[in-house]
């Protein structure tokens, strides 16, 4: 169980919201929503253990997420607006990367994104929707040494096509169906069926 309690954000000397609580329990979704600079990004940098919050507290299953930065690291993927991506590095290579981190099957990360056919094309070549359905089969490798229930993503599905919305939907509802976790910023229609909204 994901709680915040009483989350206030500053960035910079500006306060960003204040007094924000919630809970996440296994299998649910939450779509952070609002306009241009509400604070959508800075919610999932806080939540991802990035950012201290100016006051308030992040827990997990009753701890604080903060007390133990490394085992909140774990159990989390965050997925920002940058692709973090190496240029040089072919698409099955950056997939790699991670894998050796965290465990799981390249092959079967590129194809749930439809990959496998550009996976030997070095990233730098690669279209920026093909980029980002990169750096979306991160969530694909599923590893069963070090599963990460909790799914933060940043606009998601920025420069999909249909197809690969499509395929991102089938990959959260099987998360969750797995009793994962998916919070997501987003100003674009996402497929997460039953999700609740919450508005900054
Ligand atoms: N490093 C920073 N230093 C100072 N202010 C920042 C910093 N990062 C973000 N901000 C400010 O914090 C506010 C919230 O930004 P944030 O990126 O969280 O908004 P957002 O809701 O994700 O916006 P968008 O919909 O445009 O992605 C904005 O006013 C932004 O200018």
């Amino acid at each position: 169980m994901l709680e915040a309690q009483e989350l206030a954000c500053l960035r910079g000397e500006r306060a960003v919201f204040a007094g924000l609580s919630f809970r996440l329990a296994p299998g649910e979704a939450l779509l952070l929503v609002g306009a241009n600079g509400a604070g959508k990004s800075s919610l999932l940098r806080l939540l991802a253990g990035l950012l201290r919050p100016a006051a308030g507290t992040v827990l997990w299953d009753g701890a604080d997420t903060f007390a133990d930065r490394a085992a909140h690291a774990a159990r989390l993927r965050y997925l920002s607006h940058q692709d973090a991506l190496k240029p040089a590095l072919t698409a099955r290579e950056n997939l790699a990367f991670f894998a050796q981190l965290w465990g799981g099957e390249t092959a079967t990360a590129l194809a749930a994104l439809d990959l496998l056919p550009l996976a030997d094309l070095p990233a730098r070549v690669l279209s920026s929707g093909q980029k980002r359905r990169l750096a979306l089969a991160r969530l694909a490798l599923a590893p069963l040494r070090q599963p990460a229930p909790l799914w933060l993503l940043d606009e998601p599905t920025v420069g999909l096509d249909a197809a690969s919305v499509t395929r991102l939907g089938g990959l959260l509802a099987r998360h969750r169906a797995t009793g994962g976790m998916v919070l997501a910023a987003t100003h674009l229609p996402l497929p997460l069926p039953g999700a609740r909204e919450l508005r900054l």
